[in-house]
């Protein structure tokens, strides 16, 4: 509070104290140069001096006019192209034509419409014309440029007095004869037609302006046609090369009738109508003119022709656009065209002129044809302007103004800046024609900055049509692809800042054509491949067609690839196809040598085993299927009942048994044609081991005839005879059986379980001692296991309290055969077609056990039904009436 109060001293230096306090730095003045560090990391290293030094010295240019558009760049076209800008020409029409030239119309005529007040400012400035000042709007300022004054009486709608129009490349004044103006504007398209370039020539301005005068004029006073004509004749007739060229003459005109659509009509013939496709005009004659005479007389015709009317503002108005086409086309000599002589095109258009229909009062038809006149010299304007905008500004596109006339779209190559063209502006300078001219010259004069390209067409006879070889198919295929590829665009200064197109031909060679910077150039190849626009758009499209070659190429490859796999794929599966079909029959065939071999076979896997005093014999029927048969020993032989086949088996059985006196027999029983026949063993070779694990039965008794396997089966004593006949048998067969066989241990002594080996398999059996039924009898194949597993040789089989599942074990004699024994269970094994009978050896066994009596006498009560019910839980209805029959008959 104290500091607000005094006054403060301004000091020099001021200090500005912060808190916290912070050390006032020195001043700069008073410190000296701190050096910087060179590695100072806030100064990145080796920044590039800025080349104000490089871009001070490069030469500027010369000023531009204003209205000339910037150069490219040289990176982007290194050479600047030859440009031509579009010539534009003013004729100014007298403003009073000679007597003879007046055809006096409905309303007086042109002396009557020039009756328009006196412009003050050019009675002044054109002292010698003092009669015509005094009417015209127009004053020629010199040959390129014009001033339009505004009439009087116009002058106070109109802010400028005055408007100069510039930039024409010739202004003709009225005074101008048809010889001056050809000269100037004419006779260099001829010159460039003669020397192959196409050129066209089109007259604008407003109706009565002198547009049909000057470009056709009349007897005295020929137009450019009949001067060019003139000149094109003259000038072969001084080379001398009438021979070489052939020149066509075309003429039509566009019309409309009644205001509706355009129509085209050739004047050289009375063709009817004709039609536009394109740019050409379908049907449309052209005549070869030999002289110009010929030729000015075709014209003359033409004009005949040509649709003209009376109107306020000429007393022949054209109601129509006409064109002319002189075409040269060099001739063939010998069927060549001549090398040094190329085709071009010189067009010559008079357009209808423009008509106001204040100015003109036309009605009715006549209105309505001058509505389609101005529409087409609208669009015709608007087309120029478009290409002039878009000239200015590429950004800009180039509108297509040409659709909207048949005119346009005829001329669209000249319109779009692509051919060479020339305009004839013509006005009438009246003061009373000062609207018209006006906007005639404000509209048109800024064409003449229009730029097109001074270039060599290509030769039509040359590189338009190629002739078509007739190739094979696949070479035609082949072209497909190649074709796009023998396109390749290079852009060399040698033409410019302009593309050239290389195309490979047939032969190899290569064919250059030029493509135009905003041109649209159309290649007939083979393909029909049409390239279009600048050399920007060629160059990305060069690169798409390369893309697009090699991503063709990359698929090609690739679906060859797979082409080829897949035909490796077919032809792999053929082979395994051919493999399978030798496999399947191979397999078949097997199969029918299996079962030939098992039909040839005699003996069937057969195995018996003893048990107790019966022979328990098991013959396989099937796959995992036996027919279990027990019999009693009897004095002779140990086995000597045999059960039947079953009717499915057409295998043989046989049985060995064993003679009492050590000989083994085989019973068989084979089945031949429908009749079995049993066969009964007769005593073979001796074998006195019966565990020999393989026994060969070479010697087989004499067989016996059995028609019923039935009738064996129920008479047991007759098979019991026919096998003890059969010891005396004489006659042996001559097929044998191999078994092998398993004695298993049994404990208790009780033979309920035993096993035998059967070729390439192990049969158990299981005899139930408690049930004597046949239901408990079972037999199981076991296929012989792998042989890396051993059994232990004596194994003990402890059958089961209620025998049901049976565990059977053996083992086996062979070492090589490792047999297991497995799990035998009657409800799993397949039953035997034929039950047989329990053996009665086991039955006889269980009568003593059994008291049939005490079940009669059986207590009654609880205790006793519960005893009868265990005890009958063991024994079945049948086992106990046999056993009641055994103990009647054996009187036991
Ligand atoms: N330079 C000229 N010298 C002499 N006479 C001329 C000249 N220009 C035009 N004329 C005459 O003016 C009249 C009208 O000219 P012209 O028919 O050529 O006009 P135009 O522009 O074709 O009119 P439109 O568009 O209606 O057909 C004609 O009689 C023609 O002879």
């Amino acid at each position: 509070m104290e500091e607000m109060k005094t006054p403060i001293s301004c000091p020099k230096t001021v200090t500005v104290r912060r808190n916290p306090y912070r050390k006032a730095r020195e001043t700069p003045s008073s410190t000296v140069p701190f050096p910087l560090p060179l590695s100072s990391p806030s100064v990145p290293p080796d920044i590039p001096k800025f080349p104000i030094q490089d871009i001070l010295s490069v030469d500027l240019p010369e000023n531009r006019r204003a209205n000339e558009p910037d150069p490219p760049s040289s990176s982007l076209s290194p050479k600047i192209p030859e440009l031509e800008n579009l010539k534009v020409f003013l004729r100014i029409r007298p403003l009073t034509l000679p007597k003879s030239a007046q055809k006096p119309s409905k309303n007086g005529g042109d002396e009557v419409k020039n009756a328009w007040p006196k412009h003050p400012k050019t009675k002044n400035l054109l002292k010698k014309r003092v009669k015509k000042v005094s009417e015209v709007c127009v004053t020629v300022n010199d040959s390129h440029s014009v001033t339009v004054s505004t009439p009087n009486s116009l002058q106070e709608s109109k802010r400028v007095k005055s408007e100069v129009y510039q930039g024409f490349s010739h202004v003709f004044s009225d005074e101008s004869s048809q010889a001056e103006v050809y000269e100037k504007l004419v006779h260099p398209l001829v010159e460039d037609f003669l020397r192959g370039k196409s050129g066209m020539l089109a007259a604008l301005g407003p109706t009565g302006s002198g547009k049909t005068h000057t470009v056709f004029g009349c007897i005295r006073e020929p137009g450019m046609v009949p001067l060019a004509l003139r000149h094109i004749f003259a000038q072969e007739e001084s080379n001398g090369n009438q021979v070489s060229r052939t020149f066509y003459l075309s003429m039509f005109e566009i019309s409309s009738e009644k205001g509706k659509s355009e129509r085209i009509f050739d004047l050289l013939q009375e063709a009817g109508e004709l039609y536009l496709q394109q740019s050409a005009i379908k049907g449309l004659q052209e005549v070869i003119i030999n002289d110009a005479l010929q030729a000015e007389s075709l014209v003359a015709h033409g004009m005949l022709r040509r649709a003209t009317a009376a109107t306020n503002s000429n007393s022949q108005s054209s109601r129509s656009q006409c064109i002319i086409n002189i075409c040269c086309m060099p001739k063939k000599i010998d069927g060549e065209f001549d090398n040094e002589s190329k085709s071009s095109s010189l067009t010559i258009v008079d357009l209808a002129g423009a008509e106001r229909e204040k100015k003109t009062g036309n009605k009715g038809l006549r209105m309505l044809q001058s509505n389609f006149i101005n529409n087409t010299s609208m669009v015709f304007g608007l087309c120029l302007r478009s290409l002039l905008e878009h000239q200015k500004n590429p950004k800009k596109p180039l509108q297509k103004h040409f659709q909207n006339s048949l005119l346009t779209r005829y001329l669209r190559e000249y319109l779009e800046g692509k051919k060479r063209m020339a305009l004839v502006l013509t006005l009438r300078p009246g003061e009373e024609d000062y609207l018209e001219t006006s906007n005639l010259l404000r509209q048109a004069s800024p064409y003449a900055q229009i730029k097109f390209k001074s270039v060599e067409e290509p030769d039509k006879t040359k590189c338009t049509k190629r002739p078509i070889q007739i190739l094979p198919r696949a070479d035609l295929k082949r072209m497909k692809f190649s074709s796009v590829q023998a396109y390749s665009i290079n852009e060399t200064t040698d033409h410019g800042d302009q593309p050239q197109i290389k195309e490979k031909d047939v032969n190899g060679n290569l064919t250059e054509i030029l493509v135009e910077s905003e041109a649209c150039v159309g290649c007939e190849a083979n393909e029909g491949i049409y390239i279009k626009g600048g050399p920007i758009q060629l160059e990305k499209r060069n690169r798409e067609h390369h893309i697009m070659v090699n991503f063709a190429k990359a698929l090609w490859n690739v679906l060859k690839q797979y082409k080829e796999k897949l035909e490796m794929a077919e032809n792999e599966i053929c082979c395994l196809r051919d493999n399978l079909t030798c496999e399947k029959k191979r397999s078949s065939d097997l199969e029918n040598e299996v079962r030939d071999l098992k039909s040839k076979s005699s003996f069937p896997d057969v195995a018996s085993v003893e048990v107790g005093s019966s022979f328990v014999v098991a013959t396989c029927i099937g796959t995992n299927s036996f027919e279990v048969q027990n019999y009693q020993k009897d004095e002779n032989w140990y086995a000597h009942s045999i059960a039947e086949n079953s009717q499915d088996s057409k295998d043989v059985q046989a049985v060995d048994m064993h003679h009492k006196n050590g000989a083994i027999g085989v019973w068989t029983a084979s089945h031949s044609g429908g009749n079995e026949r049993c066969e009964a063993a007769g005593p073979g070779e001796h074998l006195q081991d019966l565990k020999d694990s393989e026994k060969d039965y070479s010697s087989v008794s004499n067989a016996t005839n059995v028609t019923d396997t039935k009738n064996v089966e129920r008479d047991d004593r007759r098979m019991e005879n026919e096998g003890t006949d059969s010891e005396s048998a004489t006659s042996r067969s001559p097929s044998y059986v191999k078994t092998r066989e398993v004695r298993v241990q049994l404990e208790e002594e009780e033979p309920a379980i035993s096993a035998a080996t059967i070729p390439d398999s192990v049969v158990s059996f299981s005899l139930s001692p408690i049930t004597a039924s046949g239901d408990n009898f079972s037999a199981v194949k076991i296929d012989q296991l792998s042989h890396e597993k051993k059994l232990d040789p004596s194994v003990t089989v402890r059958p089961s309290e209620d025998a049901l599942p049976t565990q059977n074990s053996g083992d086996c004699t062979d070492p090589n055969i490792v047999c297991s024994i497995a799990a035998c269970n009657s409800q799993n094994t397949e039953k035997p077609k034929r039950r047989l009978l329990p053996a009665s050896s086991i039955l006889l066994k269980d009568i003593g056990s059994l008291a049939v009596e005490e079940e009669i006498d059986k207590p009654k009560g609880a205790r006793g039904d519960k005893r009868v019910a265990v005890e009958m839980r063991n024994k079945s209805k049948g086992s106990i009436s046999l056993l009641r029959l055994l103990r009647n008959d054996l009187h036991l």
